[in-house]
């Protein structure tokens, strides 16, 4: 049977966390784009097959984890890939400053003559711009590389930067220099800009020698990556409101006692305004056999309704009382805070082993 693509191209998108790696991917495979943000844990990947020059290229694309704490798992993939993409967000500068830190990681893991590219993601937030294109095309003209701004909300620019790597990568894989220097200040306008729709001249050209074909189905993750699980999440969320749920009514027996006696039994001071007749006290023997109230608590107060004006008594609290109370409600948090601060170590601890062993395998399979 015939090969479905000519080339297999693997490329990887590094660049710190959060600049949108993961959206431009889906913009690219999927088409489509979600403002939640989930980090992602280790490395994930995704396919699309465009046609370049009338190949059939088929880009295996590596999103990787901008966390630093991935960085021995990520840098393990550079080896691998024939293009890397360096992104950051112009609404960070941060995120601008640290693509000098990605390159050098590039040079001391990536093979050497990989072909890189710059984006400069989330262009659609003009308003919150702090990185100027001007910077960005300074950066990448010292370095020889394309740029790109592009925004995976508004799926700008973000097919035309991924094909033009594998442009790159295919021309100079195919012994073929490419028809312009790898490097020309034209490549530094992005096509468009940062506008949807408005073809330039660059991008009238670009799209006959590069069109990107369907999106692939076939996007897993058949090892090494996985997104940060949330119903995990929101299972402990629901154990937590359970245990907390479970401990106010802990707090509050005599209400709860209250309220189960039936409507026409009520003591006024649950259904009328009432003022303390007299404070606090712990009840004396005979008021301890005598008051029903003393049952809950040994202390009751004496209170008069103020529409029927019946003096009653009230279970109540010691101050002592309320005291031990509120260490025990403090402790209990306390306790479960701690329980749940346990179970997320184990349970990041144990994706993160299962995340190492999947690209242990990854590795020895290449
Ligand atoms: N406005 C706007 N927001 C974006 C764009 N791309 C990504 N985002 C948002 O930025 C956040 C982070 O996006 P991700 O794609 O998860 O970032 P990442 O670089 O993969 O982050 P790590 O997985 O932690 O390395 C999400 O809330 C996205 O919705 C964009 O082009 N425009």
């Amino acid at each position: 049977m015939a090969k479905a693509y000519d080339h297999l191209f693997k490329l990887l998108l590094i660049g710190d966390s959060g600049v949108g790696k993961t959206c431009l991917i889906i913009r690219f495979a999927e088409d489509s784009f979600n403002n939640t943000y989930i980090s992602t844990i280790g490395i994930d990947f995704k396919i699309r097959t465009v046609d370049v020059e009338g190949k059939k290229i088929k880009l295996q694309v590596w999103d990787t984890a901008g966390q630093e704490r991935f960085k021995t798992i990520t840098t393990a993939y550079y080896r691998g890939a024939m293009g890397i993409i360096l992104v950051y967000d112009i609404t960070d500068e941060k995120s601008f400053e640290n693509i000098q830190n990605w390159m050098k990681s590039i040079k001391e893991n990536a093979s050497a003559g990989v072909e890189r590219l710059l984006l400069g993601n989330k262009c659609d937030m003009e308003a919150k711009r702090k990185v100027q294109k001007e910077q960005a095309v300074k950066l990448a003209r010292e370095h020889g590389i394309r740029f790109f701004e592009t925004s995976a909300k508004s799926s700008t620019n973000v097919d035309e930067a991924f094909s033009s790597l594998a442009r790159d990568i295919l021309l100079k894989s195919g012994g073929r220099r490419p028809a312009v220097p790898a490097f020309r200040s034209r490549d530094l306008e992005p096509p468009g800009g940062c506008r949807v729709g408005a073809p330039t001249e660059a991008q009238g050209q670009s799209s006959k020698s590069l069109r990107p074909g369907p999106r692939d189905t076939e996007h897993s993750m058949p090892a090494g990556g996985q997104r940060r699980g949330l119903p995990q999440g929101s299972h402990l969320c629901w154990l937590l409101c359970f245990f907390t749920l479970k401990l106010c009514q802990a707090e509050a027996p005599v209400r709860a006692e209250q309220l189960s006696v039936s409507t026409s039994n009520l003591p006024c001071w649950l259904v009328e305004e009432f003022v303390v007749a007299e404070e606090c006290a712990q009840c004396s023997n005979f008021q301890a056999k005598t008051t029903p109230e003393c049952g809950s608590t040994g202390y009751v107060e004496k209170i008069t309704c103020s529409s029927s004006k019946r003096s009653e008594f009230k279970s109540c609290r010691s101050a002592l009382m309320e005291q031990h109370l509120f260490w025990k409600f403090e402790g209990a948090i306390v306790g479960v805070a701690l329980v749940f601060a346990c179970l997320v170590i184990v349970r990041q601890r144990q994706l993160d082993r299962k995340a190492l062993e999947k690209v242990r395998k990854q590795i020895e399979s290449i």
